[in-house]
């Protein structure tokens, strides 16, 4: 069995019964945080540079990859290389799929199209009002990330980046209410985009198009936690494996400290645990 850190006896057997039934896997993974390092310019974050050559090597033991993830899924294709990943899948016959904007867009290996709604009514005058709100609460040089279906205020490059979240929260979330919006909570940033859609509905769209045996979900952040939920709520319904794996780097214990089967150390720790899949389901073929 490969090296696995934070891993109770629950994990361990979890990870095994994964590994059984590698073949007709679904592996799904959250972008930043997961297989992206977290960087301070949000524009300026890549793929790890193992990514691809750990992705590539586990899709030719899995059923298929996902990207689900919070960015634009035009943006992870891009900045996560994923044309050429999808490529050197499709020579294997393998499918990735991207879920983008909390699975409010989507693209595949096969399609090449990102396909999504419509900005949501009422961004545009939360947005006109934004600036307003963030000047009230000393943030008006908040970092925006504009999304196209939703908007970013990133408080990072604030002295108390936390704090300054927490305290932009409750007027973030009364004036994305007054458009019928609602606010995504994440690592020192708060977006705030359409209500209805998360990652856990990602997932059961990938479940019923996949038809996986077991599924591998790993993610960093608030915003994944409906893709645990979902995960872990389909194997309890089929019996099937599923691993629930917390990519974690800093001190404290963080939002997904306790929904996880085991723990490893951002993205470094993540392809390596999938690095390590790959070795012992090769293994468990031969
Ligand atoms: O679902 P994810 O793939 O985890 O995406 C969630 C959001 O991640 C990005 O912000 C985070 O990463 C940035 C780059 O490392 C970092 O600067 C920021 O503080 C983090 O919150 C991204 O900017 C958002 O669009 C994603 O929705």
């Amino acid at each position: 069995m490969a090296e696995l850190q934070s891993v109770g006896t629950e994990g361990e057997q979890k990870y095994a019964a994964v590994v059984s039934a590698a073949a007709e896997t679904l592996v799904g993974l959250d972008f930043d945080g997961t297989l992206s390092p977290i960087v301070e310019d949000p524009s300026t974050a890549r793929i790890h540079e193992d990514a691809a050559s750990v992705l590539i090597g586990l899709a030719s033991r899995v059923k298929a990859l996902a990207i689900v993830t919070g960015r634009p899924a035009g943006q992870a294709v891009e900045l996560g290389g994923l044309d050429a990943i999808a490529d050197a899948l499709a020579e294997m016959g393998k499918e990735i799929y991207v879920f983008g904007q909390y699975g409010n867009e989507r693209w595949s290996g096969s399609d090449r199209v990102v396909v999504g709604p419509p900005p949501p009514e009422g961004l545009a005058a939360f947005e006109a009002a934004l600036p307003e709100v963030l000047s009230a609460h000393g943030a008006q040089d908040a970092y925006i990330e504009e999304k196209g279906l939703a908007v970013g205020v990133h408080t990072r490059r604030f002295p108390d980046p936390d704090g300054l979240a927490e305290r932009l929260l409750p007027p973030l979330a009364e004036l994305a209410a007054e458009h019928g919006l609602m606010i995504e909570p994440g690592k020192q940033v708060i977006e705030v985009r359409a209500p209805g859609m998360h990652k856990g509905r990602a997932i059961d769209t990938l479940v019923s198009e996949v038809a996986p045996g077991a599924i591998l979900f790993g993610g960093d952040d608030l915003g994944d936690i409906e893709a645990f939920e979902a995960v872990r709520a389909w194997g309890e319904t089929t019996g099937s494996p599923t691993l629930l794996v917390y990519s974690h780097a800093g001190p404290d214990r963080g939002p997904l400290a306790g929904l996880a089967d085991l723990e490893v150390a951002g993205p470094e720790g993540v392809l390596g645990l999938l690095r390590g899949l790959s070795a012992d389901a090769a293994g468990a073929v031969r």
